[in-house]
């Protein structure tokens, strides 16, 4: 159950007026989800989801509804926020912030195929390029700097093996982030999650990226490697599947050709993306917050994903 805070059609009666959509004639809790509460939301004009943030601020959301609007308007495939009659994208419900976006059509794709892979590659790819103008800036709050503050908070609670990799790792990515290819990635703004969970489907066809809510200004990188990490392995073993991988990585590449700094980043930077996946969910098991993770994630899936990367030379960027 993702639904923190209750809402019924008859909240929505006045509430709605301020949007240009008609009345609201059906609303739905969506069960899924872990961080805010969804409903599925049609009025008269269509189908749209409602969120009520149940973590962040109203100082916060804009970066991520306006990267939302900006990516949209650039016929990327993302959900466009409504605005209301005074051009605000996040408006308060029952005194939090919320905002009405559209609806994709289709479904998560849990069980990739290359086709798949490649299509996710090719529209992160479009995603990059079409984030080059937006004004913004905020970084990934999920970066080195939250990785440095949450490193102390859960050594306490490994064991001597883990500690020694979490500090390792650590020391590592520390001097890569100092090095003159990472100076060199191209960089701007990344969705920072792009789990299978966080791409819609018909088929083989891709039908929307959605959940920005970790986005923010970082490598483009960075980004490709937290997407291969999750779409391109087999679950059990972290193991990278060379045929998913491929695909994916040749995709972006003719959509927008990788350069030599980040080819000669890559598998320092596979590492860094399971780093910050094992470090959240670290934190998330550990030192859990209120209306948040109702079942925590598995952090040894990116332990093993982390080794393993370490163990086994990355597949090539691109070719030639
Ligand atoms: N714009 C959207 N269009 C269609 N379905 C959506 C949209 N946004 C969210 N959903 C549905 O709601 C579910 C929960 O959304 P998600 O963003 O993952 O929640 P949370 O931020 O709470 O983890 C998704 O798995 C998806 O099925
Ligand atoms: N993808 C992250 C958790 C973030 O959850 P989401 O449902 O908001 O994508 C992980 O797997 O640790």
């Amino acid at each position: 159950m993702a639904v923190f805070t209750a809402v019924g059609l008859g909240d929505l009666t006045q509430w709605i007026k301020q949007f240009p959509l008609g009345n609201a004639v059906a609303l739905k809790g969506i069960a899924s989800g872990i961080e805010n509460s969804n409903f599925f939301l049609t009025t008269e004009r269509g189908e749209y989801v409602l969120t009520i943030f149940e973590n962040l601020g109203f100082d916060q959301l804009p970066f991520y509804l306006k990267l939302m609007r900006h990516l949209a308007e650039r016929g990327i495939p993302v959900p466009a926020p409504v605005a209301n009659d005074q051009g605000e994208l996040v408006v308060a419900l029952h005194g939090k912030p919320a905002s009405i976006v559209s609806k994709l059509e289709g479904s998560s794709q849990m069980a990739p195929q290359p086709a798949h892979c490649a299509a996710v590659g090719a529209m992160l790819a479009r995603m990059h390029l079409a984030g080059r103008d937006f004004p913004m800036e905020q970084p990934n709050l999920r970066g080195l700097g939250w990785w440095n503050e949450t490193t102390p908070k859960v050594l306490p609670f490994l064991t001597a093996a883990n500690d020694h990799l979490l500090r390792a790792e650590m020391h590592f990515q520390e001097a890569f982030a100092g090095s003159a290819h990472y100076c060199a990635l191209p960089h701007g703004p990344v969705h920072a999650d792009l789990f299978r969970n966080n791409v819609m489907f018909v088929g083989t066809r891709l039908t929307g990226f959605f959940d920005f809510y970790f986005a923010g200004c970082d490598t483009w990188l960075f980004d490709v490697a937290v997407t291969l990490n999750d779409w391109c392995i087999d679950l059990d073993t972290g193991v990278i599947d060379q045929a998913r991988a491929r695909a994916m990585l040749d995709a972006y590449h003719a959509e927008r050709p990788f350069t030599e700094d980040e080819r000669a980043s890559w598998q320092q930077m596979l590492r860094a993306a399971a780093l910050r996946f094992w470090l959240s969910r670290l934190y998330d098991l550990h030192l859990p917050r209120e209306a948040e993770l109702l079942t925590p994630h598995d952090p040894s899936h990116f332990e093993r994903i982390l080794r393993e990367r370490i163990a086994t030379p990355a597949p090539e960027l691109f070719h030639g």
